[in-house]
């Protein structure tokens, strides 16, 4: 409309692109562009927001925390963005319209309160034992990547929480690692071939075959799980008051007895949710423990928090002491500000937002950049120093609560968000209570390299890990 290019006009912003037709040739330009933009210029525009036209498609991305709550707040639908994951995880949480993430938010979002994360402590403390029982298998022995290793921790722990379904029923679940990162590799080739972004190369190149033979694969092991979970909830007596039932997959299932969501739906949320829980946690807690390696006075804090709060070695946090991990808590806590794992949010503005001075108009797609709202120098002072104390309680109350948003905000923020802590703190307090965490030849977390694509995640972190003294 007119009123739309009478307001983009006044945001600042250098560059438009001319008008492109394929989806995916508009999210290859957001992403380059945009990030370029976004990190060389910002700052020197002065004005924390800048727009781009992409074809017919107006992008604004903005680093100020005022209107980053204003559109996460404001603005539920997602980018068009979205849409180019893969083909099938597109009706998920993440990904829905409003409409149908309304009513699968309600259905799920009770799956995910308090009493039923802490009836997951001790399971996700059994997968840590398992975690340290695998380093000591292998003691002192150099990992040249670590990832897959924890991941594979991550993958069972979501299994064993999430579903009524023993893990090691699903023989497949490992190649759901596998899988997920060839997702993005073909995500990243795509990006890097500029013809394969026009739809109809894609369909022709053997990238797209490849990536229709791992959606069917990725189809078949969800498919296995969810057999599983009915097989497990016609086989045992139903009380559906029992907190079992009430799980996210068992809470699916019931739901589809009374047709409140259908069986392809669940299928679709199912892959995306155990993909969510698992890859996330593993990245994060990689991020983690290569901090850790490299920032070695910060790791010895953490440890002397830990032998007084754990004065056993062979001892896994309870829940209360857990609790009780207050430096470990904020150095997470860092560790997501300067690494945030999902760097970037795209919305969509249904309706005008306005953000004094400018008005982000209806039909624009809406950039907020965490990872350099994060690295705001005038919300971080010395923001590329890793300082877990600005997480003491009297330095968050002086900043704004959208400053900091590694799990989003609003009504569309992460469902696992206090799950994920749980799984990232127990798996890190278990690890460092027993090993020492070295880095190879890195002074600063600079020294790392990021992979930046739909995840933040160190590329070449080689971790050793030396077994603690009694
Ligand atoms: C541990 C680190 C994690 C981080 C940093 C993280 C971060 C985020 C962020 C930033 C979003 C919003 C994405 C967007 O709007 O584009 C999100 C959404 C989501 N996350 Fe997480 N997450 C984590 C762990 C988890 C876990 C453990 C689960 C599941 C158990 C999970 C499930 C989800 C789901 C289902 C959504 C979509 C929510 C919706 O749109 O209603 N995440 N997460």
């Amino acid at each position: 409309s007119d009123g739309c290019y009478y307001h983009a006009w006044k945001i600042p912003g250098p560059f438009s692109v001319p008008l492109v037709g394929s989806a995916f040739l508009v999210t290859h330009i957001i992403l380059y562009r945009i990030f370029e933009l976004v990190c060389g210029k910002l700052d020197s525009l002065q004005t924390g927001c800048a727009k781009s036209w992409v074809g017919s498609q107006l992008y604004i991305a903005t680093m100020r925390p005022t209107d980053t709550e204003k559109i996460l707040t404001n603005c539920l639908n997602k980018s068009p963005f979205y849409e180019n994951f893969n083909d099938i995880m597109k009706d998920t949480l993440l990904t829905s319209k409003v409409s149908i993430w309304k009513e699968h938010r309600k259905m799920i979002n009770p799956s995910f309160n308090s009493k039923i994360l802490n009836s997951y402590h001790d399971i996700f403390v059994s997968y840590s034992r398992e975690m340290v029982k695998f380093l000591d298998d292998k003691e002192g022995a150099e990992q040249t990547d670590f990832l897959p290793v924890i991941w594979e921790k991550t993958v069972d722990a979501a299994l064993a929480t999430l579903t009524n379904v023993k893990p090691h029923v699903i023989k497949e679940r490992q190649r759901m690692i596998t899988i997920t990162v060839k997702f993005e590799e073909i995500l990243i080739q795509r990006f890097h071939t500029f013809w394969l972004l026009i739809d109809f190369f894609w369909k022709l190149s053997n990238l797209h075959k490849e990536h229709k033979v791992l959606c069917q694969t990725a189809h078949e092991i969800a498919e296995n799980i969810i057999a599983e979970e009915y097989k497990s909830y016609e086989s045992e007596d139903r009380n559906d008051d029992t907190i079992e039932s009430k799980r996210f997959l068992p809470n699916l299932t019931k739901l589809n007895r009374t047709k409140q969501i259908t069986r392809d739906e669940i299928l679709e949320e199912t892959s995306f949710m155990l993909m969510a829980a698992s890859e996330t946690a593993a990245i994060t807690i990689n991020t983690v423990l290569t901090i850790l390696g490299i920032y070695s006075d910060i790791q010895e804090r953490v440890y002397q928090e830990l032998v007084s709060v754990l004065p056993n070695i062979e001892s896994s946090p309870t829940q209360e002491e857990l609790n009780r991990l207050d430096y470990l808590e904020r150095v997470v806590k860092e560790t997501l500000r300067l690494v945030p794992t999902i760097p970037f949010i795209l919305r969509y503005a249904d309706e005008d937002i306005k953000c004094d001075p400018y008005v982000f108009p209806a039909g624009s797609n809406l950039f907020v950049p965490l990872v350099l709202l994060h690295r705001d120098p005038e919300i971080w002072p010395e923001p590329e120093k890793f300082d877990p104390d600005r997480f003491l309680p009297d330095e968050v109350a002086k900043r704004h609560r959208c400053s900091y948003i590694p799990f989003s905000f609003g009504a569309r923020n992460c469902i696992g968000f206090k799950f994920g802590m749980m799984v990232v703190k127990v798996m890190v307090a278990t690890i460092l209570r027993n090993y020492k965490v070295l880095t190879v030849g890195m002074k600063s977390w600079k020294d790392i390299q990021w992979d930046y694509m739909v995840m933040l995640k160190a590329k070449n972190s080689r971790l050793r890990f030396e077994k603690r003294k009694f």
